[in-house]
């Protein structure tokens, strides 16, 4: 296996050269456990950590490797090694970790284009592809939708879907696809391209593992553990996130994530929204919270019926959620910085003793 085909590229290979980490080993990080890194190379599969120095200096989630990071890596045991350096990240997907207030979770790296998938049955919702979308459209990750278990429904059914999902989303590629009976997979597997990297995004249960089993002509992929014990007698186990798919494509399948956050989604809102921003350039405030404002051009196209309401609720929804978010990183950082004054005074007044 060389290491464009894990999707190694130009760019990487001159930040390389720069950067002068030619005499170390390169290798893509293919999961995570526990701050261990399984890595590969274009030999094999390195169980790996990163080096103290490296841990010193990480101020946040964003300073450690994730899952589809390209690492400079030195080897110290057959199958251990130490990573050295994160080479600078094409993409970050990311979202807002689960319970932890205001703090961003990397859900993968360098991700060229992402499937947002969802079941047909009662995971459907238009409001959590949007969720997905606004997530790829604040990373630069091209997004495709996938709608699973058709086999489930009859065509009516299933045409009368498409048409809601497109109505709100129109300009995005949709495929519709049973896992079951291969319907749609082709159509799939043609817009997969060799060297680029692909990850699924949906909840537990709506088809991922099954769909990245076909993609890859592997059926072992649940069983499919990497285990290997370290010097310090820890017991890895983990599951092989990134496979190489039949026509060259790369895939990171990823945890079932039942809750979605909108962490700093920054402008993906805007571009998942673009009707409504594009509106609200007309409404008579420019600080118009297109809620209750008189002159808001948003609230006049949905009294028109030219804006659908369901998709404005779910913006209104989406935005609140953002500046909860960003109210809460504020704080943090509030807290963080009078922590720091707390502690430059203790150890200054520690000086004096
Ligand atoms: N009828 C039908 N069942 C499907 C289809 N795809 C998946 N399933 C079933 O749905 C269940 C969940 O499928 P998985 O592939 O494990 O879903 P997942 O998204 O990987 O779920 P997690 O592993 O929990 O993240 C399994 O029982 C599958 O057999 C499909 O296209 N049609
Ligand atoms: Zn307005």
């Amino acid at each position: 296996m060389t290491l464009e085909e894990l999707g190694f590229d130009e760019r990487m290979a001159k930040y390389r050269k720069e950067h002068h980490l030619d005499s170390f080993l390169t290798g893509r990080v293919t999961s995570e456990h526990k701050e261990r890194y399984i890595v590969k190379t274009s030999e094999k599969e390195y169980d790996s950590e990163i080096v103290g120095n490296l841990r010193f200096t990480a101020n946040s989630r964003e300073d450690f490797p994730a899952v589809g990071d390209w690492v400079a890596i030195s080897e110290y045991n057959e199958d251990e090694a130490l990573i050295h350096a994160i080479y600078p990240r094409k993409t970050i997907l990311e979202r807002q970790a689960v319970g932890k207030h205001g703090e961003k979770q990397i859900i993968a790296t360098n991700i060229d284009f992402a499937f947002i998938v969802l079941a047909i049955d009662r995971d459907f919702s238009i409001n959590r592809i949007e969720r997905y979308l606004t997530i790829c459209n604040n990373s630069k990750v091209s997004p495709y939708i996938i709608l699973t278990k058709i086999d489930l429904i009859d065509e009516g059914e299933l045409s009368s879907l498409v048409s809601k999902v497109q109505e709100r989303i129109p300009h995005i590629p949709l495929f519709t696809i049973s896992n079951e009976n291969l319907s749609g997979i082709k159509k799939v597997r043609e817009v997969i391209k060799k060297g680029k990297t692909y990850c699924l995004l949906g909840s537990s249960g709506v088809g991922k593992s099954s769909l990245s089993n076909i993609l890859s002509g592997n059926n072992s992929m649940k069983t499919d553990i990497i285990s290997s014990s370290t010097n310090r007698g820890k017991h890895v186990t983990s599951h092989r996130e990134l496979l190489i798919l039949e026509n060259g494509g790369i895939l990171i399948d990823n945890p079932g994530m039942r809750e979605v956050g909108m962490a700093d989604v920054g402008k993906g809102l805007e571009e998942t929204f673009d009707t409504i921003y594009e509106l609200s350039k007309d409404c008579k405030f420019k600080d118009c919270t297109h809620i209750n404002e008189k002159g808001c051009a948003v609230i006049d196209a949905i009294e028109n019926g030219d804006l659908a309401i369901s998709t404005y609720e779910n913006f209104l929804k989406m935005e609140r959620e953002k500046s909860h978010f960003e109210s809460t990183v504020a704080e943090k950082r509030k807290k963080d910085k009078q922590f720091g004054k707390m502690m430059k005074n203790f150890k200054k007044d520690q000086g004096k003793l």
